[in-house]
């Protein structure tokens, strides 16, 4: 299954993957190899793009969306048999991204499982894009006009994705493109090429025309020349701040959707269950490695049970295993790159010298960094007001709940955050003064329900994804309004 449509060669013994342009697997710029991010072994070649293979792209996805359009049935049915053909591959793609994205087996199937329900969820809404009877005549004077709103597909649009969950993310861009009747150009990140070619392959066998969507590969570079191309009506990225922001600059007046990064703070109140907080909050701080913007990042924890939830969330933290991502019972497995690590822990070195200290973690093997649990941290050490993206969790006591808010919402981000509180006007509060796109109530911030209009404030982006949300940003709104006077009526 692994991607041999996209296969163009083979070399040293490894597949070549190519750009799929047209409908067909090319030759691109010289390929790039990637590798397991755990044992380093190498997985496959995959072709770069030039910036002629951006614009071979979107004049074959501009092609393909004005001669094949897709009745709003015929979406729902490629995107459902595109949903079985995820379910049935559930191991392959499983065993796939452990070894290209390093994320352990548990938190991959998660990932698979997840990208199922929101092919699904994108060709239901295929189904269901309505529009809206306007009360033009309510207006004096507009007794005879008759007015609506229809949405409209936008044409081509251009998807970039992070490497941390590049299959589900890939479905987040390419299914509500599609639903929405659109076509698409997706630029996977480097560090993870294949799995969104397996994904296109799934698409393009269950029948759908074969040009609505284009996979270009490469980094940054590549990414920054679809902000240039003039082809493009709408991009959607999800990915660190930094880029988004060079690609609102870079696309004018053209409409983004950017999920962008998150420090998420999880606030524990002394009414909270602390055993299922401490529980929870172990396990979703270091799933993935961290290696998520919604990522538990600083535990707030009010001062009656901090002693308490601090011993419990050490001895859980020490108790996680660390170690090879294709175990089951594996919790922690290597971030990204070695790179990244060194990042993270040299992060975690300056927090310590600066005051910090260190309760568990802190050291690296490779690109595996241990769980890393800090505390007497300040808001201005970068473990707690920058986006760590790292197995590294702060714990900061509070002795009210204004400070427990004021704390939580100073950072440049609002992605989401978490609260652990039985007291609905508790809940209710943060509700409203949390400054973040979403409020996870008795889980932590990593939760994320794929249905629902997920986005940030502030520094975390613009727009919401979950397919009813993102394919209302990946279509136009029509206004049409009729004057109905009939003749010889004197108006
Ligand atoms: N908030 C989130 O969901 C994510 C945040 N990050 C943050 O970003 C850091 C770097 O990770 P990366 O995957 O390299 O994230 P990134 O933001 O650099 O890259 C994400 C995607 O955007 C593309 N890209 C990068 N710069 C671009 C530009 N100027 N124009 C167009 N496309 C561009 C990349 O090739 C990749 O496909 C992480 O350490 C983490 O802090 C990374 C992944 C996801
Ligand atoms: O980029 C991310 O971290 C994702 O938004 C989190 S999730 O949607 O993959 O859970």
């Amino acid at each position: 299954m692994i991607a041999e449509r996209m296969t163009i060669a083979g070399r040293d013994g490894l597949p070549v993957y190519g750009l799929w342009i047209d409908g067909k697997a090319v030759e691109g710029a010289e390929p790039v190899l990637v590798r397991n991010k755990f044992t380093g072994e190498p997985m496959a070649w995959v072709c770069t793009a030039s910036r002629e293979d951006v614009d071979r792209a979107v004049s074959a996805a501009e092609r393909s969306f004005r001669s094949r359009p897709l009745s709003p049935f015929e979406r729902y049915e490629w995107l459902s048999a595109a949903a079985t053909w995820i379910r049935a591959r559930r191991e392959e793609l499983v065993n796939l991204l452990v070894d290209e994205v390093g994320k352990p087996h548990k938190d991959t199937v998660v990932e698979v499982d997840r990208a199922y329900h929101a092919m699904l969820l994108a060709a239901e809404e295929a189904k269901r894009i309505g529009g809206e009877v306007l009360p033009v005549d309510s207006i004096p004077g507009s007794e005879r006009k008759m007015g609506f709103a229809i949405r409209v597909p936008l044409g081509v649009v251009a998807g970039i994705t992070p490497f941390n969950y590049p299959f589900l993310l890939a479905v987040h861009k390419i299914a509500p493109a599609l639903a929405a009747g659109n076509a698409i150009v997706i630029k996977p990140a480097p560090q993870t090429p294949i799995s969104t070619l397996v994904l296109v392959q799934g698409l393009v066998e269950c029948g759908g025309p074969p040009g609505h969507i284009q996979v270009i590969q490469g980094g940054a570079e590549v990414g920054q020349w679809m902000l240039e191309h003039p082809g493009f009506r709408f991009y959607t990225f999800t990915g660190s701040a930094r880029a988004g922001e060079r690609i609102k600059a870079g696309t004018g007046l053209r409409r983004v959707a950017l999920e962008l990064g998150n420090s998420s703070p999880n606030i524990v109140h002394s009414d909270a269950d602390v055993v299922r907080a401490v529980r929870i909050c172990a396990a979703r701080a270091f799933s993935a490695a961290g290696q998520a913007c919604i990522s538990v990042q600083r535990l707030y924890v009010h001062a009656p049970i901090f002693d308490e939830f601090v011993e419990r969330f050490v001895e859980r933290v020490r108790d996680l295993k660390v170690g090879d991502p294709r175990d089951p019972k594996t919790d922690v497995g290597p971030m990204i790159s070695e790179q990244d690590a060194v990042r993270a822990e040299t992060w975690v070195r300056e927090a310590v010298a600066q005051g910090a200290r260190l309760l568990a973690g802190g050291t690296r093997d490779g690109a595996i960094l241990e769980p890393t649990v800090l505390t007497d941290v300040r808001p201005e050490m970068k473990v707690v007001c920058e986006e760590v993206f790292a197995p590294v969790v702060t714990i900061t006591k509070y002795n009210t709940f204004d400070e427990a808010l004021a704390m939580a919402n100073d950072s440049p981000y609002g992605l989401q955050a978490g609260l652990f509180t039985r007291d609905v006007g508790r809940i209710m509060r943060a509700a409203r003064e949390l400054q973040y796109g979403g409020l996870i109530v008795n889980d932590a911030s990593t939760y994320r329900s794929d249905l629902v209009p997920y986005g940030g404030v502030k520094g975390s982006g613009i727009g919401r994804e979950g397919p009813k949300y993102a394919i209302e940003e990946m279509t136009d709104l029509h206004v049409v309004i009729v004057d109905l006077t009939e003749e010889g009526e004197d108006r």
